[in-house]
């Protein structure tokens, strides 16, 4: 059977901008370019070109990329032709082969936000339309509140559309843009549109969150002949965000009817690079990946129950509806009091542990494990101290350095300006095979503010760790959760920690106690001890534990 082409069209650079706190540099914006061209989407809406001095410099400076290129902006004003509207022509002016334009198509929106007749917005639609085919670029129409506005007034919905299909528009976005519409109405009314003359591959969908129904929106418009899907990156945009191509992608390539049915630009291949894409966008975000993400999330094949492991380890397909490999994901069996030999089994298998079923460490580690959760830590979410734990009961974790004492005081000031300020001082004293050392450590930022006591107590543990300094020095602590939980009968401290080194590999390590400082300082020790271990026993990592 011979499949239909389904266009994707990304717009984390221009819907995807529009989140609240998200601002790209224009090296972001090349950097994002450059990876959605890699993944193998057929459009990259840039930004507004004119709008503002990032998105214009980027057009300047854009990539040379497979996809088209498109430039964002809005029909012309009321009351000017297309070719005097200075706003346009700025979008023009970006040279891009395709160039979108957001229209109104809802009639309450033309009266009151526009302030012009209805008669007036078809022209303005018309005449911008045909003056980007004009200009000779592929052209398309936001077709904005466009399911709203056909509730509304459905004669005068669909006038526009047709009035942007026949002055040359390529394509016709249909826009759920305040995100209200559910699948099904999504679906019913692209049916609609399309028994009113417009052809299914002429229909592009633009979905918001709202509903948390962007991704379940999209589809039902595919299944009603719509051909071109819109989306951004890890469902960025405004308010909610967008329909998330990160979930969009793998189900149209791995999912029935879409996978037998429908050709994108995504390969195989370039699937299986969408877990990295989705983390190098909350990277330049600066935002901790969403562990629960659909396909590309760390827990979105972890398996945490004791029933669950024990038929993954026999047939993953028995709790996976696909290969994580697929989209360059990967399985794991956490540790945690839901637990048992099977998940411990397989976790000691990923560390190259062989442990035989029946070993009496075993019945050690699961038992103090679910302890330990009990007393408030989690290791679920910090598996690096989980191997640690269980190497420790194994006897197979050397001692790399051992922690004597540490103190730590924080002093409030004045300083030269006469202004209070905090100072925080840490000392922590370790014996590295025998020998005693001694570091001390204030911590300040760059602009000499007190960055708190445990960074103060990090920055004096990492300072002189002797032989091993040079293996820790390439480590950075990137996420500090704290929280405070219930610990046998007593609140307590829980302290998550997640690391990151010079090969990008990612730890977490968890510390509690009734004391943040000491629940930090254990995370922290756990996550050095981590590092020592990957660079440091290779040999010792991989092990044959007989019953
Ligand atoms: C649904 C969407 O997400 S569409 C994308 C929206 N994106 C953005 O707005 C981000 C970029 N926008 C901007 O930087 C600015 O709004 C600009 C540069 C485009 C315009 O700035 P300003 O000229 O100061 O106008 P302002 O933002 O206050 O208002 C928008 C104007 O465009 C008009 N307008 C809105 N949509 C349209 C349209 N489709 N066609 C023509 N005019 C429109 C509005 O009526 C308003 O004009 P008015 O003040 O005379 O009533
Ligand atoms: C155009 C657009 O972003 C919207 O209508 O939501």
């Amino acid at each position: 059977m011979t499949k239909e082409r389904l266009y994707l069209y990304d717009t984390t650079l221009r819907d995807g901008q529009q989140t609240q706190g998200v601002q790209f540099s224009t090296e972001e914006k090349i950097q994002i370019a450059e990876a959605l061209d890699a993944l193998g989407v057929d459009f990259i809406e840039g930004g507004w070109p004119g709008a503002n001095p990032t998105d214009s410099a980027f057009f300047d400076t854009r990539p040379q990329t497979r996809a088209t290129f498109t430039a964002f902006g809005m029909t012309k004003r009321a009351g000017m032709s297309a070719e005097n509207d200075d706003v346009l022509a700025a979008v023009l002016n970006a040279g891009t082969p395709a160039v979108c334009l957001v229209g109104k198509t809802h009639d309450f929106h033309v009266e009151r936000a526009l302030g012009i007749s209805l008669d007036e917005n078809l022209e303005n639609i018309s005449k911008s339309i045909a003056h980007l085919v004009g200009q000779s670029r592929e052209a398309l129409f936001d077709a904005e509140h466009f399911f709203d506005g056909y509730k509304a007034n459905p004669a005068y919905a669909l006038r526009c559309l047709h009035a942007a299909a026949e002055a040359g528009a390529r394509w016709i976005v249909l826009c759920d843009t305040n995100g209200g519409t559910l699948p099904a109405e999504i679906g019913r009314i692209v049916g609609e549109v399309i028994a009113s003359g417009l052809p299914g591959d002429q229909l592009g969908i633009h979905t918001h969150n709202d509903t948390q129904n962007a991704v379940a929106g999209s589809l039902a418009a595919i299944d009603a002949g719509a051909r071109q899907v819109q989306g951004t990156l890890n469902g960025l945009g405004e308010r909610c965000g967008n329909a998330n191509l990160v979930a969009l992608i793998p189900t149209l390539l791995l999912k029935e009817p879409y996978a037998s049915r429908f050709e994108t630009g995504v390969t195989r291949e370039a699937l299986a690079g969408l877990t990295r894409t989705s983390r190098l966008l909350d990277d330049i975000l600066n935002r901790v990946p969403s562990r629960q993400s659909a396909y590309v999330g760390a827990g979105a094949f972890a398996h945490k129950a004791g029933l669950h492991a024990s038929a993954i380890l026999k047939d993953p397909s028995t709790y996976e509806h696909i290969d994580p490999a697929a989209v360059g994901n990967a399985r794991i069996v956490p540790m945690s009091n839901q637990a048992g030999q099977s998940n411990l089994r397989k976790r000691l298998g990923d560390m190259g542990l062989k442990v035989e079923r029946g070993n009496p460490a075993l019945t050690r580690i699961l038992d103090l494990i679910k302890a330990r959760e009990t007393e408030g830590y989690s290791y679920d979410t910090a598996q690096a101290s989980f191997e640690l734990l269980a190497r420790r009961e194994l006897g197979l974790l050397p001692q790399f350095f051992e922690v004597k004492r540490y103190r730590v005081t924080i002093e409030r000031r004045k300083n030269k300006r006469n202004e209070m300020v905090s100072i925080s001082e840490a000392v922590v004293v370790v014996t590295i095979n025998g020998e005693k050392t001694l570091s001390v450590s204030e911590s300040f930022d760059e602009r000499g503010s007190d960055r708190g006591p445990v960074n103060a107590l990090a920055q004096a543990l990492a300072k002189d760790l002797g032989p091993y300094q040079s293996v820790i020095d390439g480590m950075r602590l990137v996420d500090f959760k704290v929280r405070i939980t219930q610990g046998g009968t007593e609140a307590v401290t829980r302290v998550i920690i997640d690391s990151e080194d010079e090969h990008g590999r990612r730890w977490s390590t968890v510390g509690v106690s009734p004391n943040l400082v000491d629940a930090s300082f254990e995370a922290l020790l756990d996550a050095i001890n981590w590092k020592l271990l990957r660079d440091l026993a290779p040999a010792e990592s991989a092990a044959l534990i007989d019953a």
